[in-house]
This record gives C-alpha cells, structure tokens and sequence, in this order.
C-alpha cells in the first residue's frame, strides 16, 4: 500500500492509484491509449463542422494533443496563468513517481542480479500512461482549455454542441419519466434509483457520440442497494448538497428530483464544475438550458422548472435552490484532500448526493481498493457527512461490496465493472466529528 499522496503524515495508508501502465488490456489503458484520443478527435471535428468561428489552428492544436497523448508522451507543465494550480498537482505526481521508480528500480536489480524493473522505468516516464490517471484525465481537459481559451473567449464551452445534443435526445425519455418522478410519494427510494439510472447517459462512456442506448436501464443490475437506509434520511434532510454530473437526461431527471425535494422542504446546494470537462458534465450556465428544456417538456416537466425556479429566489424560512461550482471539482485532487470550504459545505448539510462514476473516483482517489473494503471504515472515513453515491460502473475503482454482490458482478463477465450496466447506491455514513 502506498502512502497517502498529499496528505499529511497521520492520514492511512492507501492503496495505489490506477494507471495507463496498469496493463494493456485493462480498461484504464484502452482509456487512456485509446479513447481519450479519439475524445479529443472527435471534439476537433465537432467543433470544425458545428463552429465556424473557431481558427482552424485550434482544430490542429487539439488533434495534436489527442497524437501526443496516443503517442504516451511526458506531461508538460502547462503554460496559461488559469491552468498554474494545476502543474504543483503535476510536479507532486512527479516526484512521488520517481522517488518510487528508483525504489523499484533498486529492488529489481537486487533480485534479478542488475535487470531493470519495467515497472519502475515506466513509472519514472512521467508520461500520459504512467501518471495516475485521475491526475491524466483532468490535465487532458485543462490542455483543451488551454488551447481553445484565448482564441475562442473565457466562456466558451467546447462541448456545448455535445450537451444540446444529449438534451435534445433525453426528451422522449424524460417525457416517459417524469410523470412518475412527479408522482412520486413519501417513500424517496424510486427517486433515488431513477436519479441512478440517469447516470448511464454518459457521453464520455461513448466517446462524445450521442446515444440513446443507455437511456433505459431495463437491462442494468443493481449491485448494491443501500436505499432502505438512504431514503429516510434524504426524507428527514432540511439541507442537501447534490453534486452534479452529466448533461442530458441525468441533468434533466436529476433536477426533477431535486423539485420534489424542494417541494418537500429540503433545500438544496446544486455542486457542479466551474470549466468544461469530462465532455458533458454540468457548469452553471447548463442549469438555466436544462430547466428550460424540463419546461417545455410536458406539463409535470413545467411543475418543476417553476419549482426550481421559485426555490432560487427563495428567502430564509422556506426551501431554497442554489448552486456552487468549485474548483475542487475540475482539479485531481481526491475526497480525502478536499478544501477546507467544500468540507464545511459538506458538514453543514445533512446529506451529500455524488452522482456518477467521475465523481465516485474522487471519493476513493481512483485507488485500487479491494471491492470489499468498507467505505465507512477504509476509503471515505474523513467523510463529513453522509455521502450517498448514485454510480453506474464506467472504470475500476470499487468498494463497498458484499462478498456476494461481488461474486454477482464477477458472474456477468469480465467487463462488469466497466460497461456502465451495473449500479450501486451506497450509504456512506462515517461517524460525524461534531
Ligand atoms: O462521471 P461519469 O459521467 O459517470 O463518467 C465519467 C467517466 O466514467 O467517463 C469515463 C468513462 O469510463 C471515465 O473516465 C470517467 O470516470
């Protein structure tokens, strides 16, 4: 087990954090070596054929990013002064790596009488598939950022065509839905497996090509359900922070969910991403499109846009709507070094809702913990509040589990961690510090 990464010296020993450099053949390499290039790809010919605007420059920059990160190059630090916090998260992994290498290195030719250890030359490359990949996936979209920025303005959005896109297909299917979200009554267990399900419509799972496969969850497997225990506490909750994730439905099922919550007299603190990352996850400015799009979507649809809207505009006494986006969010750093202001965020809330896989990486730091480690005990103990996380399996990091669920999972094939047809919802309840 690795020593915790910038955390102080008290802090547990963890498990170490996934990699390109994991093997080829597991998902976090093909990740990596295959398809957040071709995420990069497909987003320079979007934007050549949907933005006439942007220079023809910015499209040759980011086709060059997606061959250097094919070509598994080093990471260089990056230059725009928006992007300077991130190169101490680079330079930290980079010396963490190499002080491992050389430890690897010296142990190899120990026993292998003077071989070098594969492993730790490749860990010493500081490269796209030898650097944590939580720290890689995060720097692919701050080089995005760093080339469109300047020549296309500070709000522009690059997956903005992406996000209209999956809203537009998640109509049909919301309109299928929100009858019965709307419906819905005290017991909140139905909400929260709907607001899971929403989690399958992701566009980074599909490369930034808009589906509606994943729309139904009729064929999803539900592997850990700790509902029984979740839905009374999110009834009895005055406050809740929900911490976004995707665009299209998702966005659109969760918000439905939250207007029931309001309506019942909890507020609730909308987390999301200050900068376009992850292809279509939720910004501010996505929130206002997606209650407009519930609006104009049928009648229980137009109950909730005016739910959500008067919560905004809410005084003191009654439910209140807000929203934050937190740099937090868009950076590498794990749950167990979150900053001291979302932590209090966190404490003052009576529940935190994390939604979807990226998320859930950040709460287990992308490690390799064993499936049956606890939450409560082992990977989230500095928890601050009740965590309830709505993730359907998309990489693999996992933990939580029953050795039963786990043999479940094992049973549907080898993929079962990785294809986005397995869910959990799991209550993570450390003891409160107060
Ligand atoms: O957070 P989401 O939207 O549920 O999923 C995002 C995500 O699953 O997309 C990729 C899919 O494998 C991963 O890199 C990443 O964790």
């Amino acid at each position: 087990m690795a020593a915790a990464g910038s955390g102080e010296g008290a802090q547990p020993l963890r498990p170490p954090q996934l990699r390109g450099i994991d093997g080829k053949g597991t998902f976090t390499h093909t990740s990596l070596a295959v398809r957040l290039p071709s995420i990069v790809k497909e987003l320079a010919e979007r934007l050549r054929l949907n933005a006439p605007g942007v220079p023809s420059g910015v499209i040759d920059e980011l086709r060059r990013l997606a061959d250097r990160i094919a070509a598994d190059e080093p990471l260089a630090e990056l230059k725009a002064p928006f992007n300077s916090d991130y190169n101490q998260h680079l330079r930290s992994a980079v010396a963490a790596d190499a002080a491992a290498a050389a430890t690897e290195e010296a142990t190899a030719a120990a026993v292998l009488g003077g071989t070098k250890g594969e492993h730790g030359s490749a860990l010493a490359r500081g490269s796209w598939l030898s650097l944590p990949w939580w720290l890689t996936e995060h720097w692919a979209y701050r080089c995005i950022l760093e080339i469109v920025r300047p020549r296309c303005g500070d709000d522009f959005d690059p997956f903005q065509w992406h996000k209209k896109e999956a809203t537009d297909h998640a109509l049909g299917a919301l309109r299928a839905d929100l009858p019965t979200i709307a419906a819905s009554g005290k017991d909140l267990a139905p909400l929260i497996v709907r607001s899971l399900w929403g989690n399958r419509a992701d566009l980074s799972l599909t490369a930034g090509v808009v589906t509606a496969e994943h729309h139904s969850a009729t064929d999803a497997v539900l592997l850990h359900d700790d509902c029984a225990a979740a839905a009374p506490l999110l009834a009895s909750a005055r406050s809740v922070v929900w911490v976004l994730d995707n665009c299209g439905l998702e966005l659109l099922v969760d918000l439905a969910v939250v207007a029931r919550l309001l309506a019942r007299g909890t507020s609730v603190a909308l987390h999301c991403k200050p900068d376009p990352v992850f292809v279509s996850d939720v910004m501010p400015k996505d929130i206002p499109l997606a209650i407009e799009a519930l609006r104009g979507c049928c009648k229980e649809g137009a109950a909730a846009a005016a739910t959500l809207e008067s919560a905004m505009a809410a005084g003191p006494g009654a439910a209140q709507l807000s929203v934050l986006a937190h740099d937090y969010y868009v950076s590498p750093a794990e749950g167990i070094d979150m900053p001291s202001d979302v932590r209090a965020l966190y404490a003052a809330s009576d529940m935190v809702v994390v939604k979807g896989d990226a998320n859930y990486r950040r709460v287990t730091g992308d490690r390799h913990w064993s499936a049956l480690a606890s939450m409560a005990g082992q990977v989230a103990p500095w928890a601050p509040a009740p965590l309830l996380l709505l993730r359907t399996l998309k990489s693999g990091t996992l933990a939580g589990l029953t050795e039963a669920e786990l043999s479940a999972g094992e049973a549907l094939g080898p993929d079962w961690r990785v294809s986005g047809k397995c869910g959990v919802i799991q209550l993570v309840a450390a003891p409160r510090s107060e």
